[in-house]
Order: C-alpha cells, then structure tokens, then sequence
C-alpha cells in the first residue's frame, strides 16, 4: 500500500495542466518531445552547501531512474546539469547566484535545489550571504507560489514530538507567498535613530496584486484537497496583514465551494501544535510561511520529511526541501534525503506533469519506509538506522521492484 498517496502530495492532486486558470501554466509544457518513445527534459540541479551536495546526489539517482523506468514504450529522459549556488558558488565566484546559474535555471524545465548557508558565509554582508543568492534565484524564477505539504506518515507517527492521538492523521498544505513581503521590501538597510543609536530594519509590503495572485492558487489547492483554507496574518496589528485580509476575503466571493477562516500568526502558531488536524490548506505570507512551515515539518517527525515546490505564472518550477544546508551534520552521512526525494516526485509531478514517475517515487519512499529504513532524524527502537547513501539506495532498490510498481497501480 503506499501511505505516501494519503498524504497531501496526493490529496493536493493540483497540476499546473488541471489548474487550467493563468496561474501555474507550464513554461512550454516543459517536454520537448524528442519521440514518440522518449519524452526529454533538461534539469539544473543546484547542491548547494552542508548537506546539499549529499542529499542532491540521493535524489538525482532516484530522478532518474524513476522516469527511465516510465513505462515499456514511453520512457522519460531527464537531461542534468549542476551549477553553482550559495556558499560553494561565493567561493568559487565571489557571488553567491552567479549569472549562469540563473541563465541555466531559467532555462531548464526545472530545478533541485538542495540547501545553502553555512557557518563559513554567516557574517558576511548581505549582498554577499548564500541566503541572498537563494532569494535572487527565487525572485529571478518569479516562483511566488511555495507549496509546502506537511503530512504525518503512520510509519512516522511515532517520531512526532506530539502525542500519537494529536499527530496521527495531520494533513496540512502550507502556501507560502515566496517573492514578496518583508524578505523583499523596501526601504531595508542599517542606519542610525534620533538617538545617535544603530538600526536595523526592514518594510513588509504587499501590493493587492500579489496577495490576489497567491490567494487564487491557495484556494485552487484547497478545492482539490479538503476545501478549507485557513489564510493566516498578523491584521490585528500589521497595515500589510490588513490588506491581505480583506484581498482574501474579497476573492472568498469566487469559490463559494471553500470553507475560508481567518487567524492571527500567534494563535496559527499554538493551535498547530494544539490541534493540527484542524489545519487543512494554509495560505500565508513570505515570512509566516517560512516559520510556520517549519513548525509543521516537526510534527511529522522531522524537517528532513517535507518537500517544497516553488511555482510561477510561467517559467521553470524550483523545487527544494524545506530545511537547511544543516552544518552541524554535513559531511557525516547523516542527512535524511527523503524531503529532497519527494521535491523530486514533485519536480515531476508540478513542473513536468509526470504523475506515474512521481508516484513511483512517493510509493518507493514508502515502501522503504515500510521496510523499516530511518535515518537518525526519524529513528525509533525497532527500526534500522541507516546513512544518507544507504537510505538512497534502499528507496533506489524499491523504485525499482515490483512492489513499488505495483504499489502505483
Ligand atoms: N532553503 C535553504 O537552502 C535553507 C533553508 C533553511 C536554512 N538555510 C540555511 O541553512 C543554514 C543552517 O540553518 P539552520 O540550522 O537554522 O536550519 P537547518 O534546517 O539547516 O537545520 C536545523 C536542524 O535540523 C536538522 N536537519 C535539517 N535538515 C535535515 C535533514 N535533511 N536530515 C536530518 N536533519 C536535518 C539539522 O541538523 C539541524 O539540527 C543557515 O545558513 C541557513 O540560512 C537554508
Ligand atoms: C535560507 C532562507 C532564505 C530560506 C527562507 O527564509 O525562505 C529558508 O529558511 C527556507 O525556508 O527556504
Ligand atoms: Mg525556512
């Protein structure tokens, strides 16, 4: 049986294709279809730092043996090519998204990111961190829509930090505005107060056009899931939180079909730890949405679970795990590669539109799962630890039985 299939990387069942509105429309239907045998496609992967490289490296093999394995008469061809990004590429070319990686990434059909940042990069100036390069890519991509899926797996259930009768059945999709925001906004800087004192700030804006835009797309992935979208802001405070309440409430009009609630980010903050099965879509802001969806990753058992697919109006998808470069166990082995593994099942499935190789690769996962494989970030007694590499491999060896086959039809 493949668990995974319950989870909202199936639930959500939201294709750029079915979407059929402006939002989410593939590039140039992102195959170039070079025979009736063989569909091709060009991705840039981009490992990154700390853990990147290990858990890239998991997922390509993963990628392509999933999609050579198609199908007797159609098989697809994923067409690789790795750049540099982050920290490597700061100290390889002094800027931390270098213009042929972005010129690569623009155009491929996709992108695998895995991590950036590192202790090394950490005092840098801003212009200068790999997080910088990180956002440039994003804004470079125009990927404003971040669909983060939290699910707890029942083979899982017991590394949640919450209690069982709390985790079990937790199924929450977070939709993460991405390119805007106070990750964006301007004015931002250092300067210097009445006082003579230093500062530091930033500006959270939001024009009613992104919030529109951001708020379609959650409504469009919640009327594929369970139809309840929970659109969380700070609007008891916050003028930009203000707007994006009422722009949310306003576009409610046009999907009477989805149950639409309001809550303040502190209140999201607890009741996601209270009772997450309350939770079904979740549309928020750039920075609420990167904390909560952190948050989320924990109660199903570990960050190193939860995938992430970035998307746009048009141009290649990127698509990455929600964690970090993790420089505390970088180079040890010890990642756990599965959140990447599933950005790659949703590479396949939102920025290729090949459902039976993402499937295939969600049903491995779970069949490993089954078998009892963790990593140190899932580990329970009674389950057989195992590294990054050997983690790999044992999803590789199921993507390519029967069981993982058989477990898609
Ligand atoms: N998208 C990205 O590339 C991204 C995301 C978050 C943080 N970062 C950067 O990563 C660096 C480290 O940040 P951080 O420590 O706050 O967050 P982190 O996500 O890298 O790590 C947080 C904790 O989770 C663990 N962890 C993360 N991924 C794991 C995995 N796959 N398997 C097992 N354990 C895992 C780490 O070991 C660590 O204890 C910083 O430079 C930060 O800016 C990058
Ligand atoms: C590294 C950082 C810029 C990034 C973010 O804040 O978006 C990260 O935390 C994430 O969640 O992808
Ligand atoms: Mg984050």
């Amino acid at each position: 049986m493949a668990a995974l299939q319950a989870t909202p990387l199936k639930t959500l069942a939201f294709s750029r294709r079915r979407a059929g509105g402006a939002a989410l429309r593939p590039r140039r239907m992102a195959a170039f279809r070079c025979s009736a045998a063989a569909r091709s496609y060009n991705i840039t992967l981009l490992p990154g730092d700390g853990i990147g490289p290990e858990v890239v490296a998991v997922a390509k093999d993963v990628l392509s043996l999933a999609g050579a394995l198609e199908g007797k008469l159609i098989r697809v061809e994923l067409r690789f090519q790795e750049k540099l990004m982050g920290g490597s590429a700061l100290d390889a070319t002094g800027v931390p998204l270098p213009d042929e990686t972005l010129a690569a990434a623009r155009d491929s059909d996709a992108v695998l990111l895995g991590a950036i940042g590192g202790y090394k990069w950490d005092n840098n100036e801003k212009h200068l961190k790999p997080e910088t390069g990180l956002l440039q890519l994003r804004a470079g991509l125009r990927v404003f829509a971040n669909l983060r899926p939290a699910a707890v797996l029942p083979q899982l259930v017991d590394a949640s930090t919450l209690k069982k009768e709390v985790a079990e059945g937790v199924d929450i999709m977070v939709v993460r505005e991405l390119t805007g925001g106070i990750y964006f906004g301007k004015p931002r800087g250092f300067g210097t107060n009445d006082s003579g004192e230093e500062t530091g700030f930033n500006t959270e804006v939001y024009s009613a056009s992104e919030i529109d835009r951001i708020t379609r797309v959650a409504f469009e992935v919640a009327r594929k899931r369970r139809g309840k979208l929970c659109s969380v802001d700070k609007a008891n405070v916050l003028e930009a939180s203000m707007l994006w309440r009422r722009r949310v409430t306003a576009l409610a009009s046009e999907f009477p079909d989805i149950e639409l609630s309001h809550m303040y980010v502190d209140n999201a903050a607890m009741q996601l730890v209270r009772n997450p099965k309350q939770f079904d879509t979740i549309v928020t802001n750039n920075i609420f949405g990167d904390i909560l969806s952190d948050e989320a990753s924990m109660i199903t058992g570990s960050i190193g679970m939860l995938p992430s697919a970035s998307v746009g109006e048009s141009g290649p998808g990127l698509f990455e795990p929600i964690h970090g470069s993790a420089p505390d166990i970088a180079g040890q082995d010890k990642a756990n590669p599965l959140a990447t593994i599933l950005s790659a099942a949703m590479l396949l499935r939102y920025g290729l539109e090949e459902e039976n190789a993402a499937k295939r690769i969600e049903a491995a996962v779970t069949e490993t799962l089954n078998q009892g494989f963790r990593t140190g970030d899932i580990y329970s007694p009674g389950t057989t630890l195992v590294g990054c590499k050997r983690m790999g491999e044992e999803v590789l060896k199921t993507v390519e039985s029967q069981k993982a086959v058989a477990a898609i039809n």
